[in-house]
């Protein structure tokens, strides 16, 4: 984790904006010593971009793990750190979430690292998801996933987590929680977090199934907010973000935390024996075949 602060996020800056201070709207003066010039100079290795718009308030956070965004140990770390650095900005007040790969959103978590790895790496690996979550689904500030691709499992949980889901209308992409196809079993945070985005009867089917939905299905069942033409995803998220923006902070904060608060802490009162559960689980011989099947498939472009 340390190693991935010294590295740093990437900011860059757009228009006129000024990065890393001022020009926030209440007018108040932001700087972090974490986003120092240093910093920046070595975030060539950076697996996700970061654009904040100090005069607008509208921080986009664009991954860039090719070939498909998996989330692995480092891109995990990496987006949790960029999150608190946005959270504790003043000059920040939403972020947009999207992808700088072609087609895909995210692939969800690295299937490589569940699969032959050490107890121990299972156990970092485990709890930088929880991190992760924990980060983004409790977040103060504003969220929205511009979901310009195919997002499975993991990738489905980050969307599920952000404010609003803007996803481009592709026939071709896919998104929901597929984790029994590959064998696995979603979480009970996985799991909460979908109930409270689509409802229990949608839940059950999905997690039962593994289903992955269309964009006009994910419409249907309320999996997304809207659909846009691809090429309009992220003027559109942007557009949406400053509707968001009218409301006072501390009002929408407020309302955001009493409705999500009681999912975030039954994780936090149990986030060890989920580590646990989550080793003894992946670590099991008929868990790494079916991972190991899986991982053939996909290699050999049958999923
Ligand atoms: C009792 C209860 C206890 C609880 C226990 C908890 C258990 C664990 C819960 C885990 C929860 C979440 C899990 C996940 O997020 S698992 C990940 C699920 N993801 C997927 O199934 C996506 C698989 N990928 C695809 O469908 C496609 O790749 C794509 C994303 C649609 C992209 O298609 P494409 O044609 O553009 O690219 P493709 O050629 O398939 O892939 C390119 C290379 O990338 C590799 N790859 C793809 N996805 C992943 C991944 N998730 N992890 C690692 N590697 C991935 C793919 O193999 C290709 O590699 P290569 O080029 O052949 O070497």
């Amino acid at each position: 984790m340390a190693a991935v602060l010294r590295r740093g996020i990437k900011f860059i800056s757009f228009g006129s904006s000024q990065v890393f201070s001022g020009g926030c709207k209440h007018g108040k003066t932001s700087t972090l010593s974490s986003f120092s010039s240093s910093n920046r100079n070595s975030s060539s290795s950076s697996k996700i971009k970061v654009d904040l718009d100090s005069s607008t308030g509208i921080a986009v956070m664009k991954f860039q793990n090719p070939p498909v965004n998996s989330m692995n140990l480092e891109f995990l770390t990496e987006f949790s750190i960029g999150l608190e650095k946005l959270e504790l900005d003043k000059s920040c007040r939403g972020v947009i979430l999207t992808s700088a790969q072609p087609k895909i959103f995210s692939a969800g978590l690295d299937i490589l690292d569940m699969y032959g790895k050490t107890p121990e790496h299972y156990e970092e690996f485990w709890r930088a998801v929880q991190d992760m979550w924990l980060k983004l689904y409790g977040y103060s500030k504003i969220t929205i996933a511009a979901i310009n691709g195919s997002s499975p499992a993991g990738g489905c949980l980050v969307s599920m987590a952000s404010d609003y889901r803007i996803m481009a209308d592709n026939p071709r992409y896919r998104i929901g929680l597929n984790e029994t196809q590959l064998g696995i079993v979603a979480p009970f945070w996985f799991k909460d977090t979908m109930v409270n985005t689509v409802g229990h009867r949608t839940t059950e089917l999905s997690l039962q199934f593994g289903l992955m939905y269309s964009p006009s299905d994910a419409l249907k069942i309320g999996l997304v907010d809207q659909l846009v033409p691809e090429e309009n995803i992220l003027s559109t998220a942007t557009e949406t973000m400053t509707k968001w923006l009218d409301i006072p902070d501390h009002a929408r904060e407020i309302s955001k935390s009493m409705l999500r608060k009681p999912t975030v802490d039954r994780l936090l009162a149990s986030r060890d024996a989920d580590i646990k559960n989550f080793v003894s689980f992946i670590a099991k011989d008929s868990i790494q075949k079916s991972l190991g099947l899986y991982l053939t498939m996909l290699k050999q472009r049958k999923v």
